[in-house]
């Protein structure tokens, strides 16, 4: 037996080592040696995915922006009218771009909106109606159509200069974020330079239909909302730093659960678009599901709000609930298998007895046949 340096072995007599901690001793490191090396793969596929991440950056700042700015300014001098944005689709197709479906989202589509229109756009799930947005969005360009034109105020879109039609639009949909400011900045977001102008911000509070709210709050619109809590932060009390590291890391992150419930999430949000409508020269809104967590009565008193705020603007909603918003409608736009399939007012459409009015009896089924 070597009595050297080699001093490792069940029996140690040069260390006086009993052999069995000898043995738990190799274990240990064995063990140890066995974390480090899962922990090496562990990292190095990670380094492999951000490498991965790093050049799909790189080729995507290679990628050319095909949206081409116009020159036109708007509103147009000749053309537009101050009642709000005029729209028209000639058969317009279009396809997401990396989307996984050989199909169209949308296929064919060729309607009308006059400029002040409240507008309504419904269908199953999956038919085209976000996406009838998304293009109408346009205003944002992000997505330009893959076939057929869309104008507004009876000139191609892409001849309008991009920056002129973004200030003329107002976008209110479900998945806004709120942000841990103040409730008075998350609402002055919706028009920046204005986001001190305590007056204005009130306003919007109360056409967004937050007052109720705000008041319930000892510091009102000075509160600041709270960021959001993970599930993984909740388990870290006794280690304060990596705490504070995660919080840090989930301050862009969106406001919910005690500090801020769904309902009252939306009218926060709803109290920032009213406040960009103060900023003037909206022109189009759009709300996509826009009261979706709200109670009955607040849904209610929100549409009425958009409503009144609607002069010149032409409004276009999707909602999949009946009621008095496509009750309203200057023309509902009825969306199936990416297809606008019918388009008119609610009395109209209920009389052609087709896929509206079969959406439509669905939902007042529920409440005429007495099963309630
Ligand atoms: N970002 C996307 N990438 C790829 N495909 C998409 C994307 N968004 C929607 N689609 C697809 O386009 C089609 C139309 O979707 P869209 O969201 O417009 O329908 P929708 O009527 O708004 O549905 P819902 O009522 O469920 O919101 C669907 O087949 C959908 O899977």
């Amino acid at each position: 037996m070597s009595r050297g340096g080699n001093c490792v072995g069940f029996h140690n007599p040069c260390a006086g080592i009993p052999s069995i901690t000898s043995f738990a001793i190799l274990q240990q490191h064995a063990q140890a040696l066995r974390g480090t090396v899962s922990t090496l793969i562990h990292q190095s596929s990670r380094v492999t995915e951000c490498v991965n991440s790093l050049q799909n950056l790189y080729k995507l700042a290679d990628v050319a922006n095909k949206v081409v700015d116009g020159e036109e300014p708007y509103p147009n001098s000749t053309l537009s009218t101050d009642k709000g944005m005029a729209f028209e689709l000639r058969n317009v197709s279009f396809a997401y771009p990396g989307g996984k479906s050989k199909e169209n989202a949308i296929q064919n589509v060729s309607l009308k909106i006059s400029a002040g229109q409240l507008v309504v756009i419904v269908g199953t799930n999956g038919s085209g109606k976000s996406t009838i947005i998304k293009i109408l969005k346009l205003l944002n360009r992000l997505y330009d159509v893959d076939s057929g034109e869309i104008l507004v105020d009876g000139i191609p879109i892409k001849n309008y200069r991009l920056s002129d039609l973004r200030k003329a639009q107002a976008l209110l949909t479900q998945d806004h974020k709120l942000f841990p400011l103040t409730l008075a900045e998350n609402i002055g977001l919706g028009n920046p330079e204005r986001v001190n102008d305590m007056e204005m911000v009130l306003q919007a509070a109360e056409a967004g239909g937050a007052t109720e709210l705000i008041k319930k709050l000892e510091d009102g619109v000075q509160t600041t909302l709270s960021p959001v809590q993970t599930a993984q932060g909740n388990h870290l009390e006794k280690y304060k730093t990596l705490q504070s590291m995660l919080e840090n890391m989930e301050k862009e992150a969106d406001v919910s659960g005690k500090s801020c419930p769904g309902g009252e999430k939306q009218r926060l949000v709803a109290a920032r678009t009213f406040m960009r409508f103060l900023s003037g020269g909206i022109r189009f809104a759009v709300a996509d599901e826009p009261s979706s967590a709200l109670d009955p009565k607040a849904e209610y008193q929100l549409f009425q709000r958009l409503r009144e705020s609607g002069d010149g603007k032409t409004l276009i909603f999707v909602t999949h609930r009946f009621g008095h918003l496509t009750k309203h409608a200057d023309l509902i736009i009825c969306m199936k298998d990416g297809q606008a399939v019918e388009t008119g007012t609610h009395k109209e459409l209920l009389a052609l007895g087709g896929e509206y009015s079969e959406l439509y009896n669905v939902q007042a089924q529920a409440f005429s046949d007495g099963s309630g």
